[in-house]
């Protein structure tokens, strides 16, 4: 069983066709980058999986079940990091296991373990606005994985960021890619980003929404063993730089029909 599964899903807004017949099916523990014009559905496909947008044709199912609301199986991180600026960094992590009413004691080696995962040693006691972009971004995917959802869904989560933190918060979703695998739908504009990152990378056209092509990277991936390399490393293979032309040819040729 897939842990994802789009069925011939379409979206209206009144007779606006936002999407049309996607069908995917997201294997457990896969990363699937999404990349695609603006407008082309990608937020809105998220949102299906989130449970907080809905077909209005075919359906979306996680583990098996039709997606009919939000759950804690599923984590959501955005590009805004929408952390409580009234709470610590300590609280902010936790807070999501407070809702799902885990023991104090669980809680408490559960968010030390995720602090010390994502450096944030000595910055437990501090305030959101006391920390940086990047260490505020930490703070947020900590949270997300903290809840040990089934699947995370990322839409542009380091768009935000400058290009020299935005580097390093890809280099740290690699390492616990590889420590803590979860299935994840990540969306994202950069096509560097989605080859450095996805498992499989689903370009989308528009007019109305859908799928284009799918590329797969974890063959290279695995047997060029990106994952041990840092990404300036990556970035210089070729099969790296083979693989970014393709999706950016196939992305400029969704463009250019528009
Ligand atoms: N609630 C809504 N009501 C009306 N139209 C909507 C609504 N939500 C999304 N749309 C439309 O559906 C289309 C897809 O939107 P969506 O935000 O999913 O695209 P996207 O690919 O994520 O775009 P971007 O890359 O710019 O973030 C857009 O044309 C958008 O205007």
């Amino acid at each position: 069983m897939s842990a994802i599964e789009f069925h011939n899903v379409g979206r209206k807004f009144g007779a606006y066709e936002a999407i049309a017949d996607v069908s995917l099916a997201v294997r457990d523990k896969e990363f699937i980058a999404i990349v695609g014009p603006s407008g082309c559905g990608k937020t809105t496909l998220m949102r299906m999986v989130a449970g907080l947008e809905f077909p209005t044709e075919g359906r979306v199912t996680v583990n098996g079940r039709v997606v009919r609301a939000p759950g804690p199986d599923r984590a959501v991180v955005f590009q805004q990091f929408a952390l409580l600026p009234w709470r610590t960094v300590r609280e902010n992590i936790g807070f999501g296991l407070t809702c799902t009413g885990t023991a104090a004691s669980e809680k408490r080696k559960l968010v030390d373990h995720y602090i010390k995962m994502m450096h944030l040693d000595g910055h437990a006691d501090s305030y959101p606005h006391q920390l940086s972009g990047g260490m505020q971004q930490r703070v947020a995917l900590a949270r997300s994985y903290v809840i040990d959802p089934d699947v995370l869904l990322m839409d542009e989560p380091f768009g935000a960021l400058d290009a020299q933190t935005r580097t390093v918060m890809q280099e740290e979703l690699v390492r616990l890619a590889r420590d803590n695998p979860r299935t994840v739908l990540f969306i994202t504009h950069s096509v560097e980003e989605a080859v450095y990152l996805a498992d499989r990378i689903v370009v989308m056209g528009k007019k109305p929404g859908c799928i284009r092509e799918i590329i797969d990277v974890s063959d290279v991936r695995t047997s060029e063993a990106w994952q041990e390399l840092g990404i300036d490393e990556v970035m210089d293979l070729p099969s790296f730089v083979h693989l970014r032309t393709r999706v950016w040819r196939l992305l400029r040729s969704q463009m250019d029909d528009e």
